[in-house]
């Protein structure tokens, strides 16, 4: 018998694989309904299970994202050059954050996304959905939400919530009737597609809140 036959040589070391795909959250609703208070939360809990989060925003999110939003937030614009500008930093934010984030196997978290623009510029303003629905598919023809949080509540507990103190946003200054329809649309696509949407009644307390957000990532998880 040889030594060869004898002695099998190792078996060979299995190749690097890609690693699995990470998940993609966003986080919506109307002003003062409570998304940035519950990211960090969902954040440290992801954090807690073990997966790697990156956490970001729209508009924004990158360098040239936080300049589109600046000008967003402040600047009187045209409707359609205002619905650009947030698919532009949204563009930006999918090529520079989100899709690395998400090959690396990443957990990405976005406060705000498309449903964002459906709800403002859409339901808030009142722009044609079907120039919605173009932008998004040259933006991000393939790309949705895993899960995405509606954090909904009346316009007046929204209200009561921000802060009477702090400098409002060009958005922020919008009337009560232009808050009525963006979460009637966020309802609509809440309602469109089921299957990525969970609706987080936001009036409740923040511990609720938190129950009912661990129940929708546990799904996902
Ligand atoms: N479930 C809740 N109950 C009571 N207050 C809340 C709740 N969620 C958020 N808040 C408070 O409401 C305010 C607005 O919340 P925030 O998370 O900043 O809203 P958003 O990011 O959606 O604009 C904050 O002062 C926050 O502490
Ligand atoms: C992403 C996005 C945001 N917006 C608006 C909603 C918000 O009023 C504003 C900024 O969002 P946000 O970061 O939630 O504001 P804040 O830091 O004050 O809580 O941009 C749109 O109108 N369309 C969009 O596509």
């Amino acid at each position: 018998m040889s030594a060869a036959s004898s002695h099998p040589s190792p078996r060979p070391a299995p190749l690097p694989s890609a690693a699995a795909r990470g998940r993609f959250i966003t986080f919506e609703g109307i002003d003062g309904a409570g998304k940035s208070t519950h990211i960090g939360f969902v954040t440290d809990w992801l954090k807690a299970a073990g997966k790697t989060v990156v956490s970001s925003r729209e508009p924004g999110g990158t360098a040239l994202g936080e300049k589109l939003r600046e000008l967003l937030l402040h600047e009187t614009m045209d409707l359609d050059t205002e619905a650009l500008l947030m698919f532009a930093s949204r563009r930006e934010h999918i090529a520079q954050v989100i899709e690395p984030g998400l090959a690396r196997g990443d957990w990405v978290l976005s406060d705000r996304f498309t449903d964002a623009s459906f709800a403002y510029q859409g339901g808030g303003r009142g722009m044609d959905r079907a120039r919605l629905d173009a932008l998004e598919q040259w933006v991000h023809p393939l790309l949705q939400p895993d899960l995405t949080l509606l954090f909904d509540v009346p316009l007046s507990v929204a209200r009561a919530r921000l802060d009477a103190s702090r400098t409002l946003d060009r958005f922020e200054q919008e009337q009560a009737d232009f808050f009525e329809r963006c979460r009637a649309e966020y309802l609509r696509r809440a309602s469109q597609f089921p299957e990525r949407f969970a609706v987080i009644d936001s009036t409740r307390s923040i511990d609720e809140v938190r129950t009912a957000l661990r129940t929708a990532l546990e799904k996902l998880a």
